[in-house]
């Protein structure tokens, strides 16, 4: 079963009278479990693909199609509540809520979702201690490292059980021990809860966690290949 069918998708930019076309008819797919590095020169449309990928934002031209659904036959409301339980996304920067504890941003697409917290106090329990964090979960975002920010935010893209999870390059502002450590969390949660992963990551290392690369070069796919491949390829950038 493919988790993400993508199909002639085009993404311009008008700014002003220019237009820049980022995405050049990308075509590819992702089957269920896959752990995929969008890897590629600062530039080329990382960010702007995860971002349609996620539904964050909308093609010009077209199909995304998560689990069979295609994304463009959502409304404004259908799309809110995909992204708060079947999708998880987790930023460089966190993006926690300073003023609510640890369990509280893990529970926020859930509290969001109109659903009771209580109902999901043990799924909070096992999540806390896959992150390692089971003895924090009162402290606020100010009192954690990086990475325990870093790990909260993954707690929080899993506590809905979704089923695709996207990383904007998440190790990119952590320490290179740390962000071992984190890639680790994504492997375990790729392997054992057998979810898939699509991340956008400048590093080699944190690629190499993943089951597949592609590559881009000027919004265009240059390289769709299984990851011991790709790592043999000299030409990969660090
Ligand atoms: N909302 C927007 N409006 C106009 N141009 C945009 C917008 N978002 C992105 N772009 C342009 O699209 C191009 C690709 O940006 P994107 O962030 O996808 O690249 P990237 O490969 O993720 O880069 P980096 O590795 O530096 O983060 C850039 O030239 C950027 O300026």
């Amino acid at each position: 079963m493919k988790a993400i069918e993508v199909n002639g998708l085009n993404k311009k930019f008008i700014t002003g009278k220019e237009e820049a076309h980022i995405l050049k008819n990308l075509t590819f797919s992702v089957e269920q479990g896959e752990f995929v590095s969008i890897m590629g020169p600062s530039g080329s449309g990382k960010s702007t693909l995860l971002y349609l990928l996620g539904g964050l934002d909308k093609p010009s031209s077209g199909t995304i199609k998560l689990d069979g659904k295609d994304l463009s036959s959502f409304k404004k409301k259908a799309m809110s509540k995909l992204r708060r339980t079947k999708i998880g996304f987790v930023f460089q920067f966190y993006n926690l809520v300073q003023n609510l504890n640890v369990e509280d941003n893990i529970l926020l697409p859930i509290i969001l979702d109109g659903k009771n917290p209580k109902q999901y106090e043990k799924k909070l329990k096992e999540i806390l201690e896959v992150i390692g964090l089971a003895d924090k979960r009162k402290l606020t975002p100010r009192e954690l490292s990086g990475g325990q920010q870093q790990r909260v935010a993954i707690a929080r893209a899993l506590i809905a059980e979704p089923d695709i999870i996207f990383l904007d390059e998440p190790i990119g502002n952590l320490d290179s021990k740390t962000g071992k450590e984190i890639m680790e969390l994504f492997r375990t949660i790729n392997v054992t809860y057998k979810k898939t992963l699509i991340q956008v990551t400048h590093s080699n290392n944190a690629a190499l966690y993943g089951t597949s690369i592609i590559r881009l070069v000027d919004g265009e796919i240059v390289e769709h290949s299984e990851i011991a491949l790709a790592a043999m390829d000299s030409s990969c950038p660090a």
